[in-house]
C-alpha cells in the first residue's frame, strides 16, 4: 500500500493516529513550540533556529512497525514542506531506547503481502531519509540496534550519549537473517568496506567508546549533553548555504539511492520470499520469545 493509502487507513475509525493533531499546534508555533504531529512522534521545532527535534514515542522500544514507519514517513514530509525547517535532530522522546529497530512482530507470522507492504515502507523511509535536503543530526540517547542503527546512519552527524549499556550497530547475523545491500551501503558510506565486512559478519553491537573509534559517530557526550550537542552541531551544518550543501550531499549519496530506487521492487521479492521461509520464521520466533520471556 502506497503512503497515502496506509494514511488513509490510519485514519480509519478505530485507528489511533484519528483525530491527533497533524498540523501546527493551536499556539501558534514560536521558538521552542511543542507539536504533536501523532501519537507516535514528537515534534518540538525552533522556527527561529530553522530546525526541529523529531522525538520518537512509540513504547515500550520505538520499534519501527508499520504503523510507526508511516506516522514518521508522514511527520518528515510535513517537515520537508515546512519552510522554516532547515534541520532535524532524531531523537527518542525518552532516553534507554533510541529504537529497537525493525518491528520483529511485523516480519513473523504475516502473510507475503504484509512482508511486502512492511518491507515497502520500511523502503519508503529510508529514501526520505537518505534523500533529505535537509541537514539530519541524530541525538542517539538510547541503545540503538539493527533498523534504529539505520536510521541514524541516514543522518548527516550522529552524537551518542556515553553510556555503556547503549549499543550501535547492524546485528541482523545474530538473529539469523542479514543487512540488505542498502543498508550495507549505507553503512559503507560511513565507517568504509572493511570496517563494514566485519561489523556486518559477526552482526556488531559497538560501544560508545568502539563506535566513535570505528567512525559510527561523531561524538560521544555525558549523557544529558546529547540533545543539546546535536543542536549545537546543527548550527555548524545550517551555516552552510543550504543549496551548496544539498548539492554535495546529493553528489555524496546519488549512487547509493540510485540503487534502491532500480532494484526496488526485486528488494521486495527478496525480502518477502526470504522472510516467508519456515526457517527464517523459526529462528525469529525463538528470538521474540527470548526477549519475552525476559519479562514474564
Ligand atoms: C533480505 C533481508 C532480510 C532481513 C532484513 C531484516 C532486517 C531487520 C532489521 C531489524 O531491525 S530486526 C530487529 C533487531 N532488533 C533487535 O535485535 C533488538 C531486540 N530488542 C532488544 O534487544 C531489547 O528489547 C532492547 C532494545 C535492548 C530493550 O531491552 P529492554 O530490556 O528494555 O526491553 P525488553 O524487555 O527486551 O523489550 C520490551 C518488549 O518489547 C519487545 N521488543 C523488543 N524489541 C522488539 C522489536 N525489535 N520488535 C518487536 N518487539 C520488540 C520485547 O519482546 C518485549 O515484549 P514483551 O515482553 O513486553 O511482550
Amino acid at each position: 500500500m502506497a503512503l497515502v493509502a496506509r494514511v488513509r487507513a490510519l485514519l480509519l475509525p478505530g485507528s489511533r493516529l484519528r483525530g491527533a493533531t497533524l498540523g501546527r499546534a493551536a499556539n501558534g508555533g514560536g521558538a521552542g513550540a511543542r507539536r504533536a504531529l501523532s501519537h507516535r512522534v514528537l515534534v518540538e521545532a525552533d522556527p527561529a533556529a530553522g530546525v526541529a527535534v523529531v522525538k520518537f514515542r512509540n513504547p515500550p522500544v520505538n520499534s519501527l512497525s508499520l504503523e510507526m514507519l508511516t506516522e514518521l514517513g508522514i511527520c518528515l514530509e510535513k517537515l520537508e514542506n515546512d519552510k522554516t525547517v532547515r534541520g532535524i535532530v532524531l531523537t527518542a522522546d525518552r532516553p534507554g531506547i533510541f529504537s529497537a529497530g525493525l518491528d520483529l512482530t511485523e516480519m513473523c507470522g504475516r502473510n507475503p503481502a504484509h512482508y511486502a507492504e512492511f518491507w515497502k515502507a520500511v523502503q519508503e523511509l529510508w529514501l526520505r531519509l537518505y534523500q533529505s535536503n535537509m541537514a539530519l543530526g541524530a541525538a542517539i540517547n538510547g541503545t540503538c540496534p539493527a533498523g534504529g542503527c539505520l536510521l541514524s546512519l541516514t543522518c548527516d552527524y550522529r552524537i551518542l550519549a556515553d553510556n555503556p549499556k547503549y549499543t550501535i550497530g547492524l546485528n541482523e547475523t545474530q538473529l539469523g537473517i542479514f543487512a540488505p545491500f542498502w543498508f550495507k551501503d549505507t553503512m559503507v558510506n560511513t565507517i568504509g568496506h572493511r570496517a563494514t565486512e566485519r561489523a556486518l559478519q559477526l552482526g556488531l553491537l559497538f560501544t560508545p567508546a568502539e563506535a566513535l573509534q570505528v567512525g559510527l559517530v561523531d561524538q560521544v557526550v555525558p549523557e544529558d549533553q546529547v540533545q543539546s550537542t546535536a543542536l549545537s552541531v546543527m548550527s555548524q551544518w545550517l551555516a552552510i548555504p543550504d543549496h551548496a550543501r544539498q548539492l554535495t550531499k546529493t553528489m555524496m549519496r546519488k549512487a547509493t539511492v540510485d540503487q534502491l530506487l532500480k532494484h526496488r521492487e526485486a528488494d521486495i521479492q527478496n525480502f518477502v520470499s526470504f522472510i516467508s521461509r519456515d526457517s527464517i520464521q523459526k529462528v525469529l520466533q525463538v528470538y521474540l520469545q527470548k526477549l519475552r520471556k525476559k519479562n514474564h
